[in-house]
């Protein structure tokens, strides 16, 4: 076996997201159809001689102990008592902070990644039971397709979505995940849908619950998202700040996007059903 993996960690959209309740422990119990799009950091594990993890690309602004990467990585040499180390690099390219689930995704590309360089056999459940702990995205990242989620996002079953162009913009703001969960005006108790239902509703019927929270709290996303929903349905990912419309053709998607790139960072991505780490790795 190869000492060194090259492995993508893909972004993710919710095309919709209902806020259906709240735990005791505070978490919001989620009903989200999560899409993996081809937008991608690249991460590379080089097996080391030592039992060190080692980051040998720091991110601006993330001390390397707080980096989903190393704890990632920490957890897994933790939790399966090897000790086999590693050095990770990573090419970043998708914003943080944004609702792409970048920094979830990393931490599921390396313990997905190192499950198979350090030899541990663990199956995909145990990787996405132990993600959970580092974030409610990282499961549906391990899982590696497109899914309907549940509970904080880790009931998950696969379903086949359309796959669309998106135009993807980051107005310049950074929404907090946990302020926006916090706000007393969030619209807690939307009523639970089956998935079929969910499925059926489609780009016109479907919403994200946290959008009017962020739009009143962050003018610059609701300007940017009335600029954008002229063109097509727009909505918000996650908690934002990410905006992105939906287009049927590329070329369409490439003309809006050259305007937004104007005022905003904008990229041009395609809905996908299976996530390049799975095509890479399997589960
Ligand atoms: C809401 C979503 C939808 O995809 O949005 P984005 O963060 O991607 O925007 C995610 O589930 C977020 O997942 P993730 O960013 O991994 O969240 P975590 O680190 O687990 O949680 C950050 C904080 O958000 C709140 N939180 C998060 C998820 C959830 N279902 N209920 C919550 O109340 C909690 O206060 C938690 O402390
Ligand atoms: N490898 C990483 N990539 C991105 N963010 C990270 C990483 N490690 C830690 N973080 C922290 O996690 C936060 C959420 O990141 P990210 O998952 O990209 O956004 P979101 O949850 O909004 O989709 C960031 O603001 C950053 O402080």
């Amino acid at each position: 076996m190869s000492a060194s993996l090259t492995l993508p960690a893909p972004a993710k959209l919710n095309r919709m997201l209902h806020i259906v309740g709240r735990r005791y422990d505070g978490y919001h119990e989620l009903q989200t159809l999560f899409q993996i799009i081809d937008l991608n950091d690249r991460l590379t594990l080089s097996l080391r001689e030592d039992s060190e993890i080692q980051l040998a690309t720091p991110i601006s602004g993330v001390a390397n102990e707080d980096n989903l990467i190393v704890r990632a990585a920490r957890l897994l040499q933790r939790t399966s008592g090897t000790t086999k180390g590693v050095t990770l690099s990573i090419e970043k390219k998708l914003p943080m902070g944004g609702g792409l689930g970048g920094g979830s995704s990393n931490a599921a590309t390396v313990l997905a990644g190192l499950n198979q360089l350090w030899q541990l056999g663990l199956s995909c459940e145990a990787l996405a039971t132990l993600g959970l702990q580092l974030g409610a995205d990282v499961p549906v990242f391990i899982h590696g397709h497109s899914a309907w989620a549940e509970g904080i996002g880790e009931k998950l079953t696969t379903v086949a979505l359309d796959t669309p162009w998106f135009v993807i913009i980051h107005p310049s703001v950074s929404v907090s995940t946990p302020l926006i969960f916090q706000d007393p005006e969030l619209t807690r108790d939307s009523r639970p849908i089956t998935m079929a239902r969910a499925l059926q509703g489609g780009v016109s019927e479907w919403r994200n619950d946290c959008e009017a929270i962020v739009k009143k709290r962050y003018p610059l996303v609701a300007e940017a998202l009335d600029w954008l929903a002229q063109y097509a349905p727009s909505r918000l990912t996650g908690t934002g700040a990410c905006l992105f419309a939906t287009f049927e053709s590329e070329k369409d998607a490439r003309t809006v996007a050259e305007l937004a790139g104007q005022c905003w960072p904008t990229w041009v991505a395609r809905g996908l059903n299976t996530s390049p780490l799975q095509d890479a790795l399997g589960c």
